[in-house]
């Protein structure tokens, strides 16, 4: 496929998708969807690749959906069609890691698409809000949902209540975000922090992002249990035998993916 909305490279054992719509602020557009699940597709088919970086601009991650497109719609075309499904949530369904690397503003269905990511690293420009309630809809994507369980009820609820946006320094003290670095450090902190994550093993990166996720969808006993069972899988990987075979030889490990 050929892409015209995003950017998409290989860096090492990382894959790199930067939105590149920069006369509409990286807005959402059904393209740009197709394109970014299309080259997700790509990195979770290639073996050679441990951890992907999903960013925009210095301007915007995303200023979220599409509003010149979407305006005409009427119900049964986005109920029929149940817009904003599926395609908008490839992120979510995606096993290796995915960081998002955010600059300026993530609005909407982009900070929606942020938000779906396994953690979000923002630069302090960074500008997070839900403003659907200022054209007349609320959040499709997750955003009531998801900014709910990152930030607490009291700011979630003022934030899609009235389209307040949240600035980086309030998004890392409410949690929504890990880490907040300089706007010109951002892409190269974001990747360093990818290839360490790409430099582990892969089953273990993944059997610990699924757990973490669990917490997200079950009970704490039911998520304690799930996490002791793939503990329990990880022994069955060629890479615990390594990991503490090599820790006992005070030597790197030698992963094998497997
Ligand atoms: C996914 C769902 C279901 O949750 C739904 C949604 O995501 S609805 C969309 C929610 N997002 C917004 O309401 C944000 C809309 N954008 C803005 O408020 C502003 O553009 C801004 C604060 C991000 C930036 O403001 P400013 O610096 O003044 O730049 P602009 O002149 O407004 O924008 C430049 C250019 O980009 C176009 N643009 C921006 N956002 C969108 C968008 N979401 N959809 C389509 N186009 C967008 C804007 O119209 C300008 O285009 P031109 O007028 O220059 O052609």
């Amino acid at each position: 496929m050929a892409y015209e909305n995003i950017l998409v490279e290989t860096r090492g054992n990382v894959g790199l998708i930067t939105l590149n719509r920069p006369k509409a602020m990286n807005a959402l557009c059904a393209a740009l969807i197709d394109e970014l699940s299309d080259a997700l597709d790509g990195f979770e088919k290639d073996a050679g690749i441990r951890c992907i970086v999903l960013t925009g601009s210095e301007k915007a991650f995303a200023a979220g959906a599409d509003i010149k497109e979407m305006k005409s719609k009427d119900f049964m075309d986005v109920y029929g069609e149940d817009f904003i499904t599926h395609d908008w949530e490839r992120v979510t369904w995606t096993r290796k890691p995915v960081i998002a690397a955010v600059a300026g503003y993530a609005l909407g269905g982009g900070c929606e698409m942020a938000m779906m990511c396994d953690f979000i690293i923002a630069a302090e420009n960074a500008k997070f809000g839900q403003p659907e309630i200022t054209i007349g809809t609320i959040p499709g994507s997750g955003g009531t949902q998801r900014l709910t369980r990152f930030v607490g009820k009291s700011k979630a609820m003022e934030m899609c209540l009235t389209g307040r946006m949240m600035d980086a320094a309030e998004a890392e003290r409410s949690g929504l975000v890990s880490r907040v670095v300089p706007v010109e450090d951002l892409l190269e902190d974001a990747m360093k922090t990818a290839e360490k994550i790409a430099g582990l093993s892969l089953p273990s990166v993944m059997m610990a992002k699924e757990a973490v996720n669990r917490a997200y969808e079950t009970t704490l006993a039911e998520g304690v249990k799930f996490e002791r069972r793939l503990f329990h899988s990880s022994f069955a990987t060629q890479d615990q035998k390594e990991g503490m075979a090599a820790f006992a030889e005070k030597r790197p490990a030698n992963w094998k993916h497997r």
